[in-house]
C-alpha cells in the first residue's frame, strides 16, 4: 500500500504529468487557430472565394462583395467554426506579387490553389498550350517545390463552372493536376484534392471550406495550430 501511494505520488509530481496538466490548463478556454492561403494566377477568383467564405461563416453573415478589384497586398480575415477559428489569407497573383506568397508558407495549415477553368486552354499540357495553361503548371510547381509547403495540404479549385466555356474537373485532373503530381517529390505524403467550384455563385465554396478543415485537423501532429 505504502508502494503504490508513493509510486502515485511520483507520478503526479513527475515533470511529464506537470508539463502534461499546464498545457491542458493553458489551453482551457483557447481554441486552435489555422490559416490558410488562398493562390493561384491574377483573376482566378480568389478574392470572390473569399468574399463567399466570410458571407457563409461570419456571424454577421455579410453579403458577398462580387465587385472585385485585383489584390495587391492582402485581405485577411478569421472564420470562426465549431472547433477552430480558420484564418484567411488572400493575395495578390499578377506576376510581379507572386514572390510575396512565399512569406505565408511556414506559418500556412493548408494551401488553396484556384484556377480559372476559362483560361487554361483545353486543360491538357501535352497540347498545344493555350490560355494560360502553362502559366498556371508552373506557378503550382514552384509553390509545391518551395521546402516550407512540404507535407502541406493542397485543394485545387476548379473556378468558374458556372460559366459554358470552363474545362471540366475531369479533365484538369487528368490533364494538369497528374501531370504535375508526377513531378512531385512530396506528392505521396501530401493530402490533396480538386474540387469544381463557382465562387461568383458560392456553388461549392461551403465543401471547400469543409475539406480544408477536417485536413487542417489530420495533419496538426506535422503542423500544430496556434492556441488562441
Ligand atoms: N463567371 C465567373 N466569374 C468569376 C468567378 N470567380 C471570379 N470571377 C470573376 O473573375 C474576376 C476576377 O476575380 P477575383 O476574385 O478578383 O480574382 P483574384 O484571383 O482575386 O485576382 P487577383 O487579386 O488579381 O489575384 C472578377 O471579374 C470576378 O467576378 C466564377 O466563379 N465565375
Ligand atoms: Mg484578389
Amino acid at each position: 500500500m505504502y508502494h503504490l501511494a508513493k509510486g502515485l505520488y511520483r507520478l503526479a509530481t513527475s515533470k511529464e504529468a506537470t508539463s502534461l496538466s499546464l498545457s491542458l490548463f493553458s489551453n482551457l478556454g483557447r481554441r486552435a487557430e489555422y490559416s490558410v492561403i488562398l493562390l493561384g494566377l491574377d483573376n482566378a477568383g480568389k478574392t470572390t472565394f473569399h468574399e463567399q467564405t466570410k458571407s457563409l461563416f461570419l456571424p454577421e453573415r455579410p453579403d458577398p462583395k462580387l465587385k472585385t478589384v485585383p489584390t495587391v497586398g492582402q485581405n485577411v480575415s478569421t472564420l470562426t467554426l465549431p472547433d477552430m477559428y480558420l484564418k484567411i489569407w488572400d493575395v495578390g497573383g499578377q506576376l510581379s506579387l507572386r514572390k510575396l506568397w512565399q512569406s505565408y508558407y511556414a506559418s500556412c495549415h493548408a494551401i488553396v490553389f484556384i484556377i480559372d477553368s476559362t483560361d487554361i486552354g483545353d486543360g491538357n499540357i501535352e497540347h498545344d498550350g493555350s490560355g494560360r495553361l502553362d502559366e498556371c503548371r508552373l506557378v503550382l510547381e514552384d509553390v509545391l517545390q518551395n521546402s516550407e509547403t512540404e507535407g502541406v495540404p493542397l485543394l485545387i479549385l476548379a473556378n468558374k463552372q458556372d460559366r459554358e466555356d470552363c474545362v471540366e474537373v475531369v479533365r484538369i485532373k487528368e490533364g494538369l493536376v497528374k501531370k504535375v503530381f508526377e513531378g512531385e517529390k512530396a506528392a505521396s505524403i501530401r493530402d490533396s484534392r480538386v474540387l469544381p467550384v463557382s465562387a461568383l455563385t458560392g456553388t461549392g465554396v461551403r465543401e471547400a471550406v469543409d475539406w480544408v478543415r477536417s485536413r487542417v485537423k489530420w495533419n496538426k501532429e506535422s503542423r500544430p495550430p496556434v492556441m488562441r
